[in-house]
């Protein structure tokens, strides 16, 4: 199987690893030339995956057309936000009806689409076979073969299957789930509730605040994905409980780390400036928080990180009005 996987970074770069080490015949498309040739020479990745040996089967290409030549999926590893753009300038490369899997977990500023619609747009004409792949997964513990369980949203029952195969390893298992719309809303909306508890913890408001913003984040994206059109369920499995857990507990979480900083003082643009990798739900606070307000659901917690983020609201001044909203059933 030829694997095209677009994306360089932390993610990108431990899939191909991954999927090389299965035999597959594995090209990592890197948009820095020179990044590219020292990831093929080194064998490593130093910036985004540092200390892991990558598979020596692995190419690392800056020349698309030499990555998406004869491809048979398409693995997108790419920031939210740039996915558009990048799709766009490389859309003449793909294949006619490319699967793709796409791994990134974000919600479009401004346009409101998640990764599906943005590839449907990116590559209409293609006729794309989609997927999306999300849970609990940081980089370096999938690098490193340790028990690691995904889920793959997908419709279209033989790409699910393929998707499902290609990536289930003896470390990495892999659900299906029908829901699309259901896994990447959990994925997305899962980083805002990294940095919100973060915040917290960065704060010191202890283990019971923590606790509750994760159960009542998976309030909030339960109700913005009901109004979507996600089935609710799909958000007690593992792109939104699982994720949430994962990411608003451990601190490799970068989104997390965003919130852990903010919480102890600092300011968004110092914290940002510090960050090599990109923490998606930055941007995605300020998309779900202008889509709860055009759908009009309350969505508290997203309300409060955005002001915290974006308006210098202070964090112990955010809990508390999380805190003494009306009371509710829950
Ligand atoms: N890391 C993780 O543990 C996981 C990440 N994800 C998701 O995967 C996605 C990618 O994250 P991750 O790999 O961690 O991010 P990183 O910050 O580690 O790396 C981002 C990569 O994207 C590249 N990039 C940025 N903009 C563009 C562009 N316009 N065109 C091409 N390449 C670009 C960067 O290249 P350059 O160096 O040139 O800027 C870099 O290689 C995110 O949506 C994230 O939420 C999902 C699960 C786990
Ligand atoms: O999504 C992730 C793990 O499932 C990675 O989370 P961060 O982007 O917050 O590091």
């Amino acid at each position: 199987m030829h694997i095209a996987v677009l994306g360089g970074g932390s993610w990108g770069t431990a899939l191909a690893d991954m999927l090389a080490r299965k035999g597959e015949r594995v090209r990592l498309w890197v948009r820095n030339a020179e990044a590219a040739r020292e990831i093929s020479e080194t064998g490593m990745n130093a910036r985004y995956l540092p200390g892991h040996a990558l598979c020596p089967a692995l190419e690392a290409r800056s020349d698309p057309a030499e990555v998406l030549h004869g491809t048979d999926c398409v693995v997108l590893a790419i920031p939210c936000q740039s996915m558009d753009g990048c799709l766009r300038d490389l859309r003449g490369f793909f294949p006619p009806a490319p699967r793709i899997v796409c791994a990134s977990k974000g919600v479009e500023l401004g346009t409101f689409r998640t990764m599906r619609q943005v590839v449907e747009d990116g590559l209409a004409g293609l006729t794309p076979r989609y997927a999306i792949l999300s849970g609990p997964s940081f980089a370096s513990e999938v690098a490193a073969c340790r028990p690691t369980a995904v889920v793959l949203g997908c419709t279209d029952p033989d790409m699910a299957d393929f998707a499902q195969h290609l990536f289930s390893t003896r470390h990495l298992r892999v659900y299906v789930n029908d829901d699309v719309t259901g896994v990447e809303l959990g994925g997305a909306v899962k980083n805002i509730m990294a940095i919100a508890s973060g915040i917290a913890d960065g704060v010191g408001f202890g283990e019971n605040a923590r606790a509750g913003l994760i159960t009542r984040g998976l309030s909030e994206m339960s109700r913005l994905g009901a109004a979507l059109g996600a089935r609710p369920e799909t958000f007690m499995g593992l792109s939104g409980l699982g994720d949430l857990v994962l990411t608003c507990t451990g601190d490799q979480s970068r989104n997390r780390r965003v919130g852990l900083a903010i919480g102890g003082g600092k300011t968004l643009e110092e914290t940002l400036a510090n960050m090599r990798n990109v923490a998606e739900g930055v941007k995605t606070t300020q998309a779900v928080r202008e889509l709860g307000l055009k759908l009009g659901i309350e969505l508290p917690i997203t309300e409060q990180v955005h002001a915290v983020l974006f308006t210098g609201k202070d964090p112990a001044g955010a809990v508390h009005e999380l805190m003494n909203r009306p009371l509710r059933d829950e």
